[in-house]
């Protein structure tokens, strides 16, 4: 079975809806590659999706999980977190199997990337759902004749009811940047409480995160949230100051989602004519 494309939502964004057999349920925009919502079976929305987003061409959305490609914030010359997130991406396939419902989406270097990143490739985006597990594959080919190095991210915006009863394990003795105060520095503690108790205005590239599982809490609900291919995480929250700099964020949304990033940024990766590189994220509502 298809699953069906519906155009003008939001605002002349063209979605993709999956449903799989069991409920679960994920809505990908094409503008951007970019998963907007998913929801597990039987359960509430996990992704945070900023209400005063402004899908519109050439604007990154805010929420969901953007496609950071080539370039990982302001490291580098390109506009910040690449181009990935702000182009028209193709659907190439969307279809519900028996236990789940994957969509396959395309970007390919246009006249518009080369003009500011002369390099040919193919990046190719699946969304995998069913059950409470949601994957999310993004992969590179270099289709051109020369090497070339990106840095790159998926950058989940996780959904919280309320950050400061928020925890996250699994970083314990990692060495971090610290954005913010713009220091390295080590994780001393496996757990990092967010919200008003612990770190707001969060900021960090947590390095050589590579497979080990993270764990985001909250009173009822636990996400265990893996990585494949990406060897470093990101955690970001802009807290109330910058969170109110931010044009298409609420006042208030910052204390309603935590993101957690799978990247690949301390270690560019590096691609010569015709090879691939794979990255994935996947996660699980225990
Ligand atoms: O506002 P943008 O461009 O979507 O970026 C959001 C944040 O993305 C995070 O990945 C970065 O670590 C932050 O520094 C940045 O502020």
């Amino acid at each position: 079975m298809t699953a069906t494309t519906s155009p003008a939502r939001p605002q002349g964004t063209d979605v993709v809806e999956l449903i799989a057999p069991d409920g679960a349920a994920a809505a990908i925009s094409l503008h951007g590659g970019h998963l907007l919502s998913w929801k597990p079976a039987g359960a509430a929305e996990q992704l945070y999706l900023s209400p005063r987003s402004e899908f519109a061409p050439g604007k990154a959305i805010r929420g969901g999980v953007p496609v950071i490609f080539p370039q990982f914030s302001d490291r580098g010359t390109l506009p910040r977190h690449g181009f990935a997130r702000t182009l028209p991406w193709e659907l190439v396939s969307s279809e519900q199997g028996k236990g789940d419902a994957l969509a396959v989406l395309r970007l390919r270097d246009s006249d518009a990337t080369r003009a500011i990143w002369p390099h040919a490739f193919e990046l190719e985006l699946s969304v995998r759902i069913g059950g409470r597990e949601l994957d999310i594959e993004l992969a590179c080919e270099n289709t051109g004749e020369t090497r070339f190095q990106f840095t790159t991210a998926l950058h989940t915006y996780l959904r919280v009811a309320d950050l400061d009863a928020v925890s996250v394990e699994g970083l314990s003795g990692l060495r971090y940047f610290d954005s913010v105060k713009q220091a390295e520095a080590l994780q001393r503690m496996d757990l990092l409480l967010t919200g008003e108790k612990g770190v707001l205005d969060l900021d960090r590239i947590y390095f050589g995160v590579k497979e080990r599982p993270l764990l985001l809490a909250e009173d009822r609900r636990q996400v265990v949230i893996r990585q494949l291919g990406f060897e470093d995480a990101v955690l970001w929250n802009p807290g109330p100051e910058r969170c109110a700099k931010l044009a298409d964020m609420p006042p208030e949304g910052w204390s309603e989602m935590l993101c957690v990033e799978a990247a690949s940024i301390g270690r560019p990766i590096e691609l010569q004519a015709g090879e691939s590189w794979v990255g994935r994220q996947s996660l699980a509502l225990l």
